[in-house]
């Protein structure tokens, strides 16, 4: 990798031209032609919702993963995604073996504040974060407070063709989400790569 940024007090690093933006444009269009998209159902507080912003669930055929209250059968490997799994795997040093898709249509799609901390992914999981098309920004908040009674809060731009890897106690520390926006943008793909132990 090269052109990495440190967020400093965090294991979260971001880079920020990972892939060359006509490759990047050419896999946005292939997984936005291919990827079966489906606006997944989640359990909030009991309750389900449907989320805003569609979603596939791609991987090994032995990655089973429960994600808020719903269990997901991954999809397979779509043509276009398998070399960019080894490129992320090999930049990361983790042998990836699954990843959700998110397919942002506008800037009323969002992601609510989580952690991906789930236990099928182990105690220290490393996220590996792919953006493709609009710019979105991307907020980590600390989950308990400093000395003083202050919640760290970092801001991230994520552009087109961008890596973002977070490592060690960043789920365990932080949550992240990324906001709605009433700025006019276009559609965005995020693929979050991870390593189900199964
Ligand atoms: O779209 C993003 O950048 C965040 C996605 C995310 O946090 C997730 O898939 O767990
Ligand atoms: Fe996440």
């Amino acid at each position: 990798m090269f052109d990495i940024a440190d967020l400093p007090d965090t294991d979260v690093q971001l880079a920020p031209r990972w892939m060359p933006a006509v490759e990047a444009d050419a896999l946005f269009e292939a997984l936005r032609a291919d990827v079966p998209w489906a606006r997944h159902r989640l359990r909030i507080f009991g309750r389900e919702v449907e989320a805003p912003r569609l979603s596939c669930w791609i991987g090994d055929p032995d990655a089973m993963y429960r994600y808020s209250g719903a269990r997901f059968t991954p999809e397979p490997w779509p043509a276009a995604l398998v070399p960019v799994r080894d490129a992320v795997s090999a930049a990361a040093g983790v042998r990836f073996n699954s990843v959700l898709a998110n397919l942002y249509r506008d800037g009323q799609d969002a992601m609510g504040w989580h952690s991906d901390d789930e236990r099928e992914l182990g105690s220290e999981p490393v996220i590996v974060s792919l953006s493709l098309g609009a710019t979105r920004r991307f907020v980590l908040k600390g989950r308990v407070a400093d000395a003083d009674g202050r919640f760290a809060r970092h801001v991230l731009e994520l552009p087109h063709g961008s890596l973002l890897v977070m490592r060690g106690e960043t789920q365990a520390r932080f949550r992240h989400a990324l906001p709605r926006t009433a700025r006019p943008v276009g559609p965005r793909i995020n693929l979050t790569f991870r390593k189900i132990l199964c």
